[in-house]
């Protein structure tokens, strides 16, 4: 498979392939890449996908996209990660081996698709669990190492450190909004005390913090001279593999591939939906895409009105779903790429007013008006939605859900009639309760539990450097530590 990007000018003579763009993060034009096409999964396929384990599953999705892995040792790599004692944070009674067992509310209607049973206890080790191993495989082929710089609003900061910690050949270098993530998370990370891992907690938002990832990854000199990689959702490998859960959502939730299915997905970089809309166009029969946005509701916005208008930092609200405090989705340009007909010139006019800190308006346009094939809805969900949420799942279905979670299953019951009423919702569990227990507390009046290997980790020392979200402060930092 080879790889193009979102805003057209690789400016190499050959197009490159999985492992050529898989320790970078933006393509040298500053656009984002995707596949040269969608691979399309016949009935044949879906037939026999049906009842493999996740591992195997994974290899077959994952073949498609990464050509340029022998197919043994791709499966291999594959194996490797998708384990029973990697994901062994299953509720009660689901078996860890399934890796994202579904547990219904409402038996056949309306399920949580666990995707948060890993190490961190967020989404976000479904992918990073197999980075860590590809990008071990790739180093060690290439003889090279990599200095990876990431920006994180809570989740893929601590599920990057877990993946890449004491790998040989790695560093990483975590931005995270200062005091703005949940004390449970700001732990996880800060007190990782391994040589190769740096935590920087800027004095700003998340997308602070991530401009800084995007402004590093386009000054090209900086970038070949300190190796730099990404773990963001801007790197493709993360959005492939995310693609897998998608389809064994499907397959669990449902008896036949004549069926459909709906996912309700709590969003902020567009990186989780963006899988899912790329299993729909691969053919998974998704019948519904329901975005679930928090305060910060720039997307739900752009759905249901075709404006797309990035908020300033003094517009974005610091949030009890703090992983959604997000203003400008990195992977929505993906979205838009398909959307205009996957024209690089549209997307580049279109990214030149997002970079310019301008909105974009397609309310009018022919593209705008073919949203409905897309079939995206979506919603948005409050710090009350999400309390009274997190009561009544707990209340009706003894299940304590995240802060996260309950914003994707507010909005997938306000959009409950748009889904045919024989059509499954899945709900994308993100994070367990214990990541957010402030806000657990306030809604439920009790603590969740945590796993015994996390008691006491607050209390933990700490080694994080705060510093102000500036560029070149960032560059001297990497400069100095590698
Ligand atoms: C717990 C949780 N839920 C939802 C999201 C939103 O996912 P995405 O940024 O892929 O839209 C995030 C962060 O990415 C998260 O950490
Ligand atoms: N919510 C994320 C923000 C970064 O998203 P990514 O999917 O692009 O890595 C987080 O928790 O860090």
């Amino acid at each position: 498979m080879k790889y193009i990007s979102t805003r057209g000018h690789l400016g190499q003579a050959a197009k490159p392939e999985f492992c050529d763009i898989l320790l970078g993060g933006l393509a040298p034009d500053g656009g984002l890449y995707l596949p040269e096409h969608y691979p399309q999964v016949t009935r044949a396929e879906l037939d026999a996908w049906r009842s493999l384990s996740y591992a195997e599953l994974a290899f077959e999705i994952l073949s498609r996209f990464i050509t340029d892995i022998p197919a043994d040792e791709l499966r291999a790599i594959c194996n490797k990660t998708y384990t029973a004692e990697v994901y062994r944070h299953a509720r009660a009674g689901e078996k860890a081996s399934d890796i994202t067992p579904v547990h219904w509310l409402e038996e056949g209607r309306l399920g949580l698709l666990e995707l948060s049973n890993g190490p961190t206890l967020a989404f976000k080790d479904m992918a990073m669990q197999l980075l860590g191993n590809l990008f071990e495989y790739v180093l060690e082929k290439r003889a090279e190492t990599i200095n990876i710089l990431g920006a994180t609003s809570g989740d893929t900061g601590s599920a990057a450190e877990y993946a890449m910690r004491g790998k040989h050949g790695v560093r990483v270098f975590m931005l995270s909004p200062h005091g703005k993530m949940s004390a449970f998370q700001r732990a996880q990370m800060y007190s990782l005390q391994d040589d190769n891992i740096f935590n920087i907690a800027v004095t700003g938002m998340f997308d602070d913090a991530q401009d800084i990832v995007k402004a590093v990854s386009n000054d090209h000199a900086f970038k070949a001279e300190y190796k730099i990689g990404a773990v963001n959702s801007i790197n493709w490998a993360r959005v492939a593999a995310q693609i897998v859960y998608y389809f064994k959502g499907y397959f669990a939730a449902t008896r036949s591939n004549d069926e459909q299915i709906a996912f309700s997905v709590p969003s902020g970089n567009f990186g989780n939906i963006c899988a899912g809309h790329i299993a729909r166009q691969m053919g998974l029969p998704v019948a519904r895409l329901i975005l679930a946005t928090n305060e910060n509701d720039v997307l739900d916005e752009f759905f249901r009105s075709g404006v797309y208008r990035p908020r300033k930092a003094a517009e974005t609200h610091v949030t009890s779903s703090p992983s959604m405090d997000i203003s400008k989705a990195s992977n929505f340009e993906r979205f838009v790429f398909d959307l205009v007909g996957r024209d690089p010139k549209k997307v580049a006019a279109l990214w030149a007013e997002v970079d310019a800190g301008r909105a974009f308006d397609l309310s009018g346009s022919a593209e705008f008006a073919r949203i409905a094939d897309f079939g995206f809805v979506s919603g948005a969900s409050s710090h009350a939605d999400r309390i009274a949420t997190i009561r009544k799942v707990y209340e009706r279905y003894g299940v304590m859900v995240d802060t996260h979670t309950a914003d994707g299953l507010k909005v997938a019951w306000q959009c409950r009639d748009e889904v045919p009423a024989t059509v499954p919702i899945l709900v994308l569990e993100t994070a367990q309760a214990v990541k957010f227990s402030e806000t657990i507390v306030e809604a439920l009046g009790r603590e969740p539990e945590r796993p015994a290997e996390m008691e006491g980790m607050e209390k933990l020392p700490q080694r994080v450097e705060v510093m102000a979200p500036d560029v070149d402060l960032v560059k001297r930092f990497i400069s100095a530590h590698v």
